[in-house]
């Protein structure tokens, strides 16, 4: 009888669980969940590593699926307990069309609503960003913020557009009637930048370093701080949030959460030299190679470029007046809110974190030994 009570008995299901934060919540669930009996994993695209994970106690469920299909997402989450709901079109390089963003990030998100709605489910946790509220385009600093701290949330781009519609979508869902009567319980969780293994810009800037002879050349001043936060703790806080939410919710429901940790407070370029330092690059300067005026040019110019191109092919350039003006916005987060409401204490050290993402970049094929 008592072994029956304490049996695994929670289904889980994770959206995205194939891109890079989801693989890490994936895992982190699979290692650090021990109520979990079925986790199921939904991606437009399935990764070749879910079949490693099909081997162990968890019944791992791989789910090739679209979120702008309800009817694919009402079945996978028909009979979960808890949603994790990370899938995105993340694109700020003009790589997607606007039309597309919407669709995935907004109407994917309220197919998932939808589906908790019909099929019972509960609860609800979302991958939000820092990016619903800023940096703005108007270049306000937001230093060392918290969740309460003002500031002018004011998008023009499609993802942070996105990103804030769809996260007001999941509050305000937020104690609906699910089938059965029972109330639905959501929060949102906001990375600021994340970093770690799998991080397909790191990646991108090793490559670039490589290929300029082991250097980078420094664009943005080293007075601007961008928050970064570790991706494994990230996903440590997804694995909290759905554990605690369910006796918490009164207190949990309709909230959202910055993501943080010990991480420290650096230009974007100074940060990642944490990691590519080690690896054999240099950043060169002490202050950026061209002033501001020059590069808002230049950005300005990849994007005429961009539209001007758009028939013959895509051009998608890092530097976009976006990503400059992101790059170039002190934007930190300062806040324990988290450890207020559910307990949360990064699982990673600062320490670990830089050592597991140097030995990540490490492995990456072309670089430097
Ligand atoms: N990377 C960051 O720095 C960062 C920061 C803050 C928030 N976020 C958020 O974290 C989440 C994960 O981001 P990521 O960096 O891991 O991105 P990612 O692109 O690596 O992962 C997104 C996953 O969603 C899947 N997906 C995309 N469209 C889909 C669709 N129509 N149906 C089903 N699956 C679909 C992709 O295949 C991918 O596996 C996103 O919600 C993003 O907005 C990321
Ligand atoms: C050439 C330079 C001027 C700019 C190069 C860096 C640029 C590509 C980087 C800087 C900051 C990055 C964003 C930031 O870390 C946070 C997020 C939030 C997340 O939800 C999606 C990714 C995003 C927008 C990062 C994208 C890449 C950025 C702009």
């Amino acid at each position: 009888m008592a072994e029956s009570a304490q049996a695994p008995k929670l289904v889980y299901l994770v959206t995205g669980g194939c891109g890079f934060l989801g693989e890490h919540i994936v895992r982190m669930l699979l290692e650090r969940e021990p109520k979990l009996r079925e986790l199921r994993i939904f991606d437009l695209h399935l990764s070749p590593w879910l079949e490693e994970l099909k081997t162990g106690p968890v019944q791992v469920t791989a789910i090739q699926g679209d979120v702008t299909q309800a009817h694919e997402v009402a079945a996978a989450v028909a009979g979960a307990h808890v949603v994790i709901h990370t899938a995105s079109l993340v694109d700020v390089f003009g790589r997607a069309n606007p039309k597309t963003i919407h669709e995935v990030n907004v109407q994917g998100t309220m197919n998932v609503i939808e589906a908790c709605v019909q099929a019972g489910t509960q609860f609800l946790v979302y991958t939000s960003s820092m990016e619903v509220v800023g940096p703005n385009f108007k270049g306000h600093p937001f230093y060392r913020g918290n969740e309460d701290t003002p500031y002018e949330a004011a998008h023009t781009h499609p993802y942070p557009c996105s990103k804030a519609l769809a996260e007001r979508l999941v509050l305000e869902a937020n104690g609906r009637k699910v089938r059965g009567g029972m109330p639905l319980v959501t929060c949102a969780l906001r990375p600021t930048g994340i970093y770690g293994e799998g991080h397909q810009i790191m990646r991108d800037f090793y490559h670039q370093g490589l290929r300029l002879g082991g250097r980078l050349f420094r664009t943005i001043p080293a007075s601007v701080e961008h928050g970064r936060v570790y991706v494994g703790n990230v996903a440590w806080m997804h694995v909290l949030v759905a554990r605690e939410l369910p006796p918490r919710a009164p207190l949990m429901g309709g909230q959202v959460y910055f993501c943080y940790d010990k991480s420290p407070y650096k230009s974007y370029e100074d940060f990642n030299m944490e990691f590519l330092g080690p690896c054999g690059l240099r950043l060169v300067g002490t202050r950026p190679l061209l002033p501001y005026w020059l590069l808002f040019i230049l950005a300005t110019l990849n994007a005429l470029l961009q539209y001007l191109l758009r028939p013959l092919l895509l051009y998608t350039p890092l530097l976009n007046p976006y990503t400059l003006a992101v790059a170039n916005t002190t934007f930190t987060v300062s806040t324990n809110k988290a450890q207020r409401h559910f307990g949360y204490e990064p699982l990673f050290s600062w320490e670990d974190s830089r050592r597991r993402t140097i030995r990540w970049v490490q492995t990456i094929k072309g670089s430097v030994q």
